[in-house]
């Protein structure tokens, strides 16, 4: 029997990405789709690309239209879930994709995000340490922001191999799509076309305290991070420069060796062959992540570059892949590693 899905903040950029794979996904029947301002606009209007559900209307998102499905996913801008997720039952499978239950430290989300904590929900990154056994069977899943994503999974192996000083660096250049789809100043394509430019810098950027929990949990000691997001002029696409201090008596092998180990049976994550490099346009609308790992003898630190597609492994198809977990499907059921090249 079809696993009925509702997604909520289907007019948005991460609503329209997770649609995209839940309509090819073998196991789901698209259930109710809504919105905010645009509810009761044809789907059509807004997501073109979604021609399978051009003629749907958006409905008000509220707990009488999401109730009565088995999965429901929250594609809303962060601080909205909280309050939509509490008024839905708890066989209910909620995928929240915005930020509200990623964090554990309340006194982080309160600094980063100004708002009371609502809560904690196992995190739907699972190639991280234990993660897929938090998310088997569960029915609340916090899906992690896209930086976070692409930066845990670059780092993590050189902290759970306890080849890395507990200190990193990540510099991280993300397509225009990951500050959604209202407009902003900044964004205006005059303003972004051939340009780079770095924003939240300094340690302000709220997915900062994510990067430091995941890569915490991995060395089982608390790691500083120095984050700085730039804006690249692309639509999608993250590509993510980490770098850590290395441990004394560490080497290039030891450290190919962690890596190798870490991804060997990941069906998402593809460590490079040695000499070639992360591309965000190799992983353009994939779930696919793209690692590299170099040793900087002279500096003695470690390097892992990470290439992800921002909306689909860094939101929705990271939705879909621990979705799959928490069902009991196979994790890669309705996903692909194939990307779109040129
Ligand atoms: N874009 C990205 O790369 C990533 C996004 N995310 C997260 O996914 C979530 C959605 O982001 P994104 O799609 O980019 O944002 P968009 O701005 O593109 O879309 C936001 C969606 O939420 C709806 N919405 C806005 N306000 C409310 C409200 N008060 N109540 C109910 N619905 C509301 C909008 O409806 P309407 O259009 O009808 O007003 C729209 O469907 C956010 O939490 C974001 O942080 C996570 C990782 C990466
Ligand atoms: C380019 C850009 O603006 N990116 C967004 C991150 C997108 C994301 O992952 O957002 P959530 O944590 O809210 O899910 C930003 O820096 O705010």
């Amino acid at each position: 029997m079809a696993v009925r899905a509702a997604v909520a903040g289907a007019s948005g950029y991460a609503g329209g990405e997770l649609l995209r794979l839940l309509l090819v996904h073998p196991e789901i029947e698209i259930g109710a789709l809504t919105g905010n301002s645009n509810a009761g606009q044809r789907l059509g209007a807004l997501q073109p690309h979604l021609l399978p559900l051009a003629d749907r209307v958006l409905q008000e998102t509220n707990p009488d239209v999401l109730g009565g499905h088995d999965v429901v996913f929250l594609a809303l801008p962060h601080g909205q879930s909280a309050a939509v997720a509490e008024q839905l039952g708890p066989d209910v499978l909620v995928v929240d994709m915005g930020a509200d239950f990623r964090l554990k430290d309340a006194a982080d989300w309160e600094k980063f995000y100004g708002s009371a904590h609502a809560g904690t929900w196992p995190y739907g990154l699972p190639e991280l340490p234990g993660a897929r056994a938090a998310l088997e069977g569960s029915k609340r899943i916090a899906v992690p922001g896209c930086y976070p994503t692409a930066a845990s999974l670059a780092l993590f192996p050189a902290y759970a191999a306890g080849l890395a000083e507990n200190e990193a660096v990540i510099v991280a250049a993300s397509g225009t799509s990951g500050a959604g789809k209202a407009p902003k100043a900044h964004l205006l394509g005059s303003e972004v076309m051939g340009s780079m430019s770095p924003y939240g810098v300094g340690g302000v950027h709220r997915h900062t305290p994510e990067m430091i929990q995941n890569l915490g949990a991995a060395a089982g000691e608390p790691v500083t991070v120095s984050f700085t997001p730039t804006l690249a002029p692309m639509p999608r696409g993250i590509l993510a420069t980490c770098s850590a201090k290395a441990k004394p008596d560490v080497t290039a092998e030891s450290v190919r060796t962690a890596y190798e180990k870490a991804f060997a049976d990941e069906p998402f994550v593809h460590l490079l062959p040695e000499g070639q490099w992360p591309a965000t346009a190799s992983v353009y609308g994939s779930n696919a992540v793209q690692i590299q790992v170099a040793y900087d003898a002279a500096a003695h630190r470690i390097i892992a570059i990470s290439a992800i597609d921002n909306l689909t492994k860094g939101t929705a198809g990271g939705a879909v892949q621990s979705m799959n977990i928490a069902l009991g499907l196979d994790e890669a059921t309705g996903l692909t590693t194939i990307g779109v090249a040129p």
